[in-house]
């Protein structure tokens, strides 16, 4: 048995658990981290965050070759005690964990480089709270049918990968979003080998105002199921529009999630494309678990 001090926090509403293991010394269980993020018998998480030393972890090797400055990597574990490759939402509460432990330290203008299974990903400060580059993305994955409870006939996605692995699918109006079940997972057919997380969207009206896109969106999240927010699904989301929405669409977006609004913006950086993601990252309590 050890005792695990953590915090819990959360970026527009979608919720982690945080912890600092320097050494690499307590990795959990698949079994520890879904008992942990368990609404009913345990803190109740989206996921689980894991402060570590890149140096102190296996794939820590490859982000320190992609970028020495990636002292810290994020580990990333889904409710279920799934590994995902990124999470958006994510990185912001993991920089705030970082800098109010006093682990790193961000000035404006500065960037803080952290390690993830996706590449060493850059974050700023920003206005409303952090910005985090995410590098490249790709239109990745096809365009399964998408079926989810509620919805009376099947959709096409878009399948864009941002790190991890997404499926984007456009609804006709706000009711349709709303009266959507995503207590149960969506069928996508085909189904990703390595499955994925699945946004459901609609188009704001006017859909761009002042050059800037704006959408609403829900998302059920591979390994975690609903969530109030996924970072990385309203980029893939604001992408997918920009595609569907076709020759002069925006760069910037506003996307509107059960829990809050992030923004995204697309940009052109030396080795292509970029897209980015802002939004609010807080902590809320600390607590202490024995594990
Ligand atoms: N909520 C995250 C995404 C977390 C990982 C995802 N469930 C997956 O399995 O890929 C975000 O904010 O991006």
């Amino acid at each position: 048995m050890a005792t695990l001090a953590f915090t819990k926090g959360h970026g527009t509403g979608n919720d982690f658990v945080l912890y600092a293991d320097p050494d690499g010394e307590l990795d959990l269980t698949p079994a520890q981290v879904a008992a942990i993020c368990d609404r009913h018998f345990g803190v109740g998480a989206d996921g689980v965050l894991r402060a570590v030393r890149s140096r102190s972890l296996p794939e820590g090797a490859a982000a320190l070759a992609e970028d020495p400055d990636a002292e810290w990597f994020m580990d990333y574990r889904n409710a279920d005690g799934s590994i995902a490759e990124m999470c958006g939402n994510g990185i912001r509460v993991f920089t705030r964990f970082l800098l109010d432990n006093g682990l790193a330290d961000l000035s404006p203008g500065e960037t803080l480089a952290v390690g993830t299974r996706s590449g060493v990903r850059d974050v700023q400060l920003a206005t409303n709270g952090f910005q985090a580059d995410l590098g490249r993305w790709a239109l990745d994955g096809g365009e399964p049918l998408v079926r989810a409870k509620e919805l009376p006939v099947a959709r096409p996605g878009l399948g864009i990968n941002v790190g991890n692995p997404h499926v984007v699918v456009a609804l006709a109006s706000d009711e349709e979003l709303e009266s959507a079940d995503l207590s149960y997972i969506p069928v996508l057919d085909p189904e990703p080998v390595d499955g994925a997380n699945v946004e459901f969207v609609v188009a704001a009206d006017p859909l761009v105002r002042d050059g800037v896109g704006h959408i609403r969106m829900r998302v059920h999240e591979r390994g975690s199921g609903e969530t109030l927010s996924c970072g990385t699904g309203a980029v893939a989301a604001a992408l997918a529009t920009r595609y569907w929405a076709g020759e002069g669409a925006p760069n910037q977006w506003r996307v509107d999630v059960p829990g809050g609004t992030v923004g995204v913006r697309m940009f052109a950086a030396e080795d292509g494309e970029h897209v980015s993601l802002s939004g609010p990252a807080e902590l809320v309590f600390d607590g202490e678990l024995t594990v």
